[in-house]
Parts: structure tokens; C-alpha cells; sequence
């Protein structure tokens, strides 16, 4: 039901308007491009690809932005402000949140060096979200390989497509609380790498809970697949990322996608593709938000 050719009458400069305020976000703030990618996952899912993280809590509706794995976590909203209030501007009322989200993720990938690919768009926005799916469907970094094959397949992504979507740790950045346990207490990481993480991430919790490292750490601001050639040193960040390369069957995935950036690369390409395709609101279903942050 998405197409790609969705806006082409109806808002023929969305592709520039969108580009344009991602690359300004991006020169001010690399960091930006891994924020606005992991919206889209988080958005994706959480009972499908419809804008719901977007939604601000408020006095008597409790949206997402304060479920686990967003609160002092999810960032951008402010990026996705300005992309909306432009996208506007040049088409009110036209274009989705949801559709928003889906095409400033591939242009962050690309800005940063990784594939592009054809956006398929047609999404529209929820009237409601979820805080207990969110808790619920996003997977922890504290999952083990066979609970994190499963909630991608629980939405119809392959194991393929779950190691294929992970390579996007190679932008961005964790906090201490996310990784504290593994560098501390595992015993598959590399011992320099653990140290210099140490250094930055005390091991009492509550001390330094918020500090950043980079997921990638050869190269966090461009995309490509060092995230698996450092998965091969036992070098991944979270305990999550290691799993993918532990004696296990996603060995000979983390393997190819560290040989061929070219495997990687298309095989990122159509999972996005396939992850946007999860459970859109079309027709007359939803409705095409104002303000991101709000239902009409
Ligand atoms: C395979 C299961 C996954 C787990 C367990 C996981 C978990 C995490 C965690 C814990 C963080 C750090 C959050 C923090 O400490 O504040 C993170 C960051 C990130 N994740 Fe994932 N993630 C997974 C898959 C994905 C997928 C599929 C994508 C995108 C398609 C993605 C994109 C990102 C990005 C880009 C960042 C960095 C965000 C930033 O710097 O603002 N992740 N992830
Ligand atoms: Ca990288």
C-alpha cells in the first residue's frame, strides 16, 4: 500500500525540504543523523511505523517518550520540529510524521556515508501510543541472541535483517547505564577496549549513569561496517551487539557483513525498507498531524 512515487504530485519538494534541514542538523551535530535513524526503529516497533514516539505526554495521555528505552535517551524531536514545520510550509497539511521519519532516516544514513534507497511513504499518523509496547516491543541491551531474534521476528524481520539493522551501532552514542554491566562483568570483550571504557563509565551505578561512548569505536560519525569488524574483536559496545558474534548462528552474518561493505550495504537497504513497511496506517485510517508532538 506505501509507494514510493506517494507525494509526487501532492508535495513534489518533499525530498529537498527534508534533505536540506537533515544536512544543517547533521553539520551542526553529527551525532544528529544516529538520533533521527533510531526514532524511526523505536517508532517502527511500536505497533507499527506511525508516528506515535512523536507524541508529547501530557496532563491525561501517556505517550512514549518516557518508556524505558526512550527516556533520557531519545533525542531529535526538535530536528523532526523543524523538518515538519518546512515540510509545511511547502505542503500543508500533506505529508505524515510517520512518512517524515521514514525519509529523514535514509537521508541521515546517506549523509553520513552509508546506502540510500527509494522510501516507500503513504503512512499516516496515530491518534494514540503506547508506553507498555514500547516497554514491551523495543528490545534491551541486556537481551540475549535468541530474545532478540524474536522480537524482530515477532514484526517479520528475518534474523538476516535483525544482525543486517544492528549495523546502524555504527553511529551513535550509549550511556554508561546501557553498557555499565558489560564492561565491567563479561568476559567476551577485548581487555584494553573494557579498560578504556572504564574509564569514562564508573562501575557503582547511579555515578556517571549518563556519560556517552561511542557504539563504533573507530568511527562513530560515519556509517559503514565497522560495527562487525569490531563485533570480530570482541569489541561491541553493548551486551546486545556482542551476542551477534558469540559462537552462535549469527556468526557467519557478522563475518560476511565485515568482509563486504557492498553485502552490507544492501542487505541494510531493504531491511529499512522492509521495517518501514510494519504495520502503516493508510487510507483513511489515522490522520495527518500538524505538530509531530500533538494529534489534531
Ligand atoms: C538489535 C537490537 C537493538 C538493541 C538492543 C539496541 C539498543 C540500543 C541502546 C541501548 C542504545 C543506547 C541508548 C542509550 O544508552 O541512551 C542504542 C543506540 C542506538 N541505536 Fe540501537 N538497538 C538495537 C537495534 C537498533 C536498530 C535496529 C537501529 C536502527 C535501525 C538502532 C539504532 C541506534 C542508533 C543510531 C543509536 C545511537 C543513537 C544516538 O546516538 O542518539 N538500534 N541502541
Ligand atoms: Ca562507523
Amino acid at each position: 500500500q506505501l509507494s514510493t512515487n506517494f507525494y509526487s504530485s501532492s508535495c513534489p519538494k518533499l525530498f529537498s525540504t527534508v534533505k536540506s534541514t537533515v544536512q544543517s542538523a547533521i553539520s551542526k551535530e553529527a551525532r544528529m543523523g544516529a538520533s533521527l535513524l533510531r526514532l524511526f526503529f523505536h517508532d517502527c516497533f511500536v505497533n507499527g511505523c506511525d508516528g506515535s514516539i512523536l507524541l508529547d505526554d501530557t496532563s491525561n495521555f501517556i505517550g512514549e517518550k518516557n518508556a524505558v528505552p526512550n527516556k533520557n535517551s531519545a533525542r531529535g524531536f526538535d530536528v523532526v520540529d523543524n523538518i515538519k514545520s518546512a515540510v509545511e510550509k511547502a505542503c500543508p497539511g500533506v505529508v505524515s510524521c510517520a512518512d517524515i521519519l521514514a525519509v529523514a532516516s535514509r537521508d541521515s544514513v546517506a549523509i553520513l556515508g552509508g546506502p540510500s534507497w527509494n522510501v516507500k511513504l503513504g503512512r499516516r499518523d496515530a491518534r494514540t501510543a503506547s508506553q507498555a509496547a514500547a516497554n514491551n516491543s523495543i528490545p534491551p541491551p541486556t537481551s540475549n541472541l535468541n530474545q532478540l531474534i524474536s522480537r524482530f521476528n515477532n514484526l517479520g524481520l528475518s534474523t538476516r535483517d535483525m544482525v543486517a539493522l544492528a549495523g546502524s551501532h555504527t553511529i551513535g552514542q550509549a550511556r554508561c547505564t546501557s553498557f555499565r554491566a558489560r564492561i565491567y562483568n563479561e568476559t567476551n570483550i577485548d581487555s584494553s577496549f573494557a579498560n578504556t571504557r572504564r574509564s569514562n563509565c564508573p562501575r557503582t551505578s547511579g555515578s556517571g549513569d549518563n556519560n556517552l561512548a561511542p557504539l563504533d569505536i573507530q568511527t562513530p560519525t560515519k556509517f559503514e561496517n565497522n560495527y562487525y569488524k569490531n563485533l570480530l574483536q570482541n569489541r561491541g559496545l553493548l551486551h546486545s551487539d556482542q551476542q551477534l558474534f558469540n559462537g552462535g548462528s549469527t556468526d557467519s552474518i557478522v563475518r560476511t557483513y565485515s568482509n563486504s561493505e557492498s553485502t552490507f550495504n544492501s542487505d541494510f537497504a531493504a531491511a529499512m525498507i522492509k521495517m518501514g513497511d510494519i504495520s502503516p496506517l493508510t487510507g483513511s485510517n489515522g490522520e495527518v498531524r500538524k505538530n509531530c508532538r500533538k494529534v489534531n
